[in-house]
């Protein structure tokens, strides 16, 4: 369970079942912007409000589920300050956090189990930025 964090999470259709799944993880600080069926949508219109939720500091990070994760994660990474990385599996989580400080974790349900999802979520909320060369880094991701 995670504890005292402000997570905004989404999904589309594709990930409906596995935000589900994950929800009771995710603590009291949670809010769930939909989707809330298994009836075809579109990931932007999910993608786009939790993404807008972290830019403004509303929530401290922000999960979004599709089936491959690439487009919910292609919509958040058009916002200022997200950055959104598409997380598989555990190996490719710890550097998400550790080297790029990602506030936005996108994760393909039709390419994980709910077992792989759930070890996915907790690497992502356990590991810290490492700063240091990473930082210097991340500072040069903006290019506006
Ligand atoms: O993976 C996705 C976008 O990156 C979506 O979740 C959908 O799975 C994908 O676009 C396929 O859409 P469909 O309407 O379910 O065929």
């Amino acid at each position: 369970m995670i504890e005292g964090l402000k997570i905004a999470i989404g999904a589309d259709h594709a990930g409906f079942e596995l935000k589900n799944a994950l929800l009771p993880l995710l603590g009291e600080g949670v809010k769930d912007f939909g989707t809330f069926s298994k009836e075809s949508c579109d990931y932007t219109d999910f993608a786009h409000p939790v993404a807008t939720a972290v830019e403004n500091s509303e929530f401290d990070y922000g999960i979004l589920i599709c089936g491959s994760a690439n487009g919910v994660a292609i919509a958040a990474n058009k916002h200022q300050g997200i950055r959104a990385a598409l997380c598989y599996n555990e190996a490719v989580t710890e550097p998400a956090r550790s080297h790029t400080d990602a506030n936005i974790l996108c994760i393909p349900s039709n390419f994980v189990t709910e077992d792989q999802a759930k070890k996915i979520v907790e690497i992502f909320f356990t590991t810290k930025f490492e700063g240091g060369r990473h930082a210097r880094r991340v500072n040069k991701i903006a290019c506006d």
